[in-house]
């Protein structure tokens, strides 16, 4: 089956200074949990926001979902169906309770008000957040967050699922059931962890981002 996402060569930096990545390429592959590690600063997150077309690269090329991808219009389309969980819930989360932050994206996406509130409940209850649905976002603790934000990504039903540190703040118990959670599902994904264990229990593949490139961990 073809590749989801082929990132081929790709070069970015944030200023003229100091280059981010220097030639990384990618593929990801149907049913891969794909682990992504590196040092602090490696290039990570960049790496992520370049798939989904909030940074567009200096050079190289992105290919999702069957076409390349170049333009706004291209990398609208494919947001939806690669759904990034961003490190920080604060820069994912903006509606005042927890039930319209995860209704936002199917409504956004042409649901109607009753199939977004099943599509709520679904998502919540599969995250062990039933109850969470009329709490104010803004008042949840960092680990709730971080669940809401992946149920926020989740509800849009995405085909690939793009996850930037996603056991951060979580205790023990939520972590456990994360790994639960993302073994159960048949996406696609792209993990960026420190989290040794985490990956050792989910990855099916691991690359290391170094100088700016991609390498395969054997
Ligand atoms: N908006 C920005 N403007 C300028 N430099 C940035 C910006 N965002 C990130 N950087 C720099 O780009 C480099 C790569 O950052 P990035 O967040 O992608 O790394 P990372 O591998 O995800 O790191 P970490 O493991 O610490 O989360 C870092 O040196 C960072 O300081």
């Amino acid at each position: 089956m073809s590749a989801l996402f082929t990132l081929s060569d790709l070069h970015f930096a944030y200023g003229p200074e100091r280059p981010v990545l220097t030639g990384a390429s990618l593929t990801l592959a149907p049913g891969e949990r794909l682990a992504l590690v590196g040092d602090n600063g490696a290039g990570k997150s960049t790496l992520l926001a370049l798939m989904v077309g909030l940074l567009k690269p200096q050079g190289g090329t992105i290919a999702a979902f069957g076409r390349d991808r170049r333009t706004e219009a291209d990398f609208a389309e494919i947001r939806p169906r690669a759904g990034f969980v961003f490190q920080d819930p604060d820069d994912q989360l903006f509606c005042p309770t927890v039930a319209e932050d995860v209704a936002f994206g199917p409504l956004n996406l042409g649901a109607g008000k009753a199939e977004a509130r099943a599509v709520v409940a679904e998502t919540l209850a599969m995250l062990d957040l039933t109850d969470f649905g009329p709490r104010v976002t803004h008042h949840l603790s960092g680990g709730e967050k971080r669940l809401v934000s992946l149920a926020a990504v989740l509800a849009m039903k995405p085909e690939v699922l793009l996850l930037d540190e996603p056991t951060n703040a979580l205790d023990a118990r939520h972590r456990a059931r994360l790994i639960e959670i993302l073994r159960g599902l048949p996406q696609a994904m792209v993990i960026v962890s420190h989290d040794a264990a985490f990956l050792d229990a989910l990855a099916t593949r691991r690359l290391r981002l170094e100088d700016g490139r991609l390498q395969a961990i054997t």
